[in-house]
């Protein structure tokens, strides 16, 4: 497949997309169908690159996978995963940070697992330190290999109590999916409470888990004995929608996205106001567009739910360098996240990045070298350029530069952004883009 795309920039994105369920969610409830004794059914599935690599596998360890894919609706029967018994998996993780999160429901139907090395977007070092120590906790014994890293549970995977030392999203998804066949109780303090995750509570609730969440963070699990399938559709997907919003702003467009929630979003919602762009929510989806005139400057921070997401940041700082005096933005999730800003320069953009917190508060990167805040100033003219596509975000952020700049840039790399935007090439085509392989 060609790997380029060719984006004639300048025309503003008009019309209507249709975004399906989270990549965040998805694929952790594709894995959840492992600790169930019957068939799982997932709708509002995305034909991502993700499912994908799920997909695979879950193959590999005997989970059947049926996928209607224009529908939509995914089957998961893993009634074979004990004969298939796979130990010792010669595999890669692909693109995807999944893997790690098998390690629960493999321990609980095998008794071991092995894990490939992780893949992902490298958007800062992304330590599993949190997942082994709950894994530990939890009873389980790792030992690192050369591709990765190979589990037991000689006695079992017992209830614990744990506070995480940040509200990490993976770590609690994987405190989850552990501790729901557990024996005992399991507390979990400074836990990550994204829509997703609450999503993928409900999934769990409906297989037969017993988990509350309380206000400040604490989520308790009873474990049960067993655990049955789902029936269950996916919430939808609030980065894909954040992005193409940043997207119409960026272009001075007017884009309604289709299966957009509000609920959701927030936090973005409340930020793409104050930079001057404007929405109108209905019962199917979310009008963004920009209303004429100049955009604002803002000081954002990213943040845990429900703060501003950091996978909303990489697409609206392209917007902020359309919007009027000095923006600041403090990356307060990921130490490496401004990497995407380099193409943006070479494209007329005034952005400087420091390692200081700017903005408010201090962060946990304050003082450690890294290049975690950003000043953008604006409003400047984006030139078309040749640009390579870093990361997922990074790479929606450089389309959206390509398609608001003068001329016709080279965005080369595009099959990273499958990973996470369904049919985005289709997309762009309904909402006018000019683009082509060449
Ligand atoms: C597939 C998926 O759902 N990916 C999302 C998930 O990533 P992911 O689950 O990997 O992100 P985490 O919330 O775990 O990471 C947050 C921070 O915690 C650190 N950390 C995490 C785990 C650990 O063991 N040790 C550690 O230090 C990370 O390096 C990072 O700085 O949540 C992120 C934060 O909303 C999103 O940007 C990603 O899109
Ligand atoms: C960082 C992201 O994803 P992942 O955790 O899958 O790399 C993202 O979706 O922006």
């Amino acid at each position: 497949m060609n790997d380029v795309l060719y984006v004639n920039g300048g025309t503003p994105l008009h019309g209507e997309i249709t975004v399906r369920g989270a990549k965040n969610f998805v694929s952790k409830a594709m894995v959840a169908a492992l600790l169930g004794e019957g068939p799982s059914v997932l709708r509002n599935v995305p034909q991502i690159r993700d499912v994908g690599v799920v997909t695979g596998l879950l193959e590999l360890h005997g989970v059947s996978v049926t996928h209607d894919e224009a529908a939509g609706v995914l089957t998961l029967d893993p009634s074979n995963v004990e004969s298939a018994h796979v130990a010792d998996i010669d595999a890669h993780a692909g693109s995807s940070r999944i893997p790690i999160l098998f390690c629960g429901p493999l321990l609980h139907r095998l008794g071991e697992a092995f894990i490939p090395d992780l893949g992902g977007c490298r958007i800062g070092d992304r330590p599993i330190n949190y997942h082994l120590d709950i894994l530990r906790q939890f009873g389980a014994v790792v030992e690192k290999r050369a591709q990765g890293i190979e589990l037991r549970a000689p006695n079992g995977l017992h209830g614990t109590k744990i506070e995480l030392p940040y509200p990490s999203v993976g770590a609690t998804e994987q405190l989850l999916l552990t501790a729901v066949r557990a024996d005992g109780l399991t507390e979990l303090s400074n836990a990550a409470i994204e829509p997703e995750i609450m999503d993928l509570i409900n999934v769990l609730q409906k297989m037969g888990a017993i988990i509350s969440v309380d206000t400040d963070r604490v989520i308790r699990i009873e474990g049960v004995g067993r655990l049955g399938g789902y029936q269950h559709t996916a919430l939808s997907d609030r980065i894909e929608a954040a992005s193409w919003a940043s997207a119409a702003l960026a272009t001075r467009g007017d884009v309604y996205v289709r299966g957009a929630t509000q609920p959701e979003m927030t936090a973005f919602l409340n930020t793409f106001r104050k930079v001057g762009g404007e929405f109108e929510i209905d019962d199917d989806g979310i009008r963004f567009f920009h209303p004429g005139g100049d955009l604002r400057s803002i000081v954002l921070e990213t943040d845990v739910h429900p703060g501003f997401m950091t996978d909303w940041q990489q697409p609206l700082v392209v917007a902020l360098t359309q919007a009027t005096g000095l923006s600041i933005v403090h990356e307060t999730v990921y130490e490496n996240r401004f990497g995407f800003t380099d193409a943006l320069r070479g494209m007329g953009a005034t952005i400087q990045v420091y390692r200081e917190c700017l903005g408010g508060h201090p962060c946990r990167f304050g003082q450690r070298n890294f290049y975690h805040s950003a000043v953008i100033s604006g409003p400047t003219p984006l030139a078309a350029a040749d640009i390579e596509v870093p990361d997922l975000r990074g790479g929606f952020s450089h389309l959206i530069a390509a398609l608001a700049a003068k001329g016709t840039s080279a965005v080369r790399g595009i099959q990273l952004i499958d990973r996470g935007y369904e049919h985005f090439q289709d997309k762009l085509g309904a909402l006018g883009a000019e683009f082509s392989h060449g």
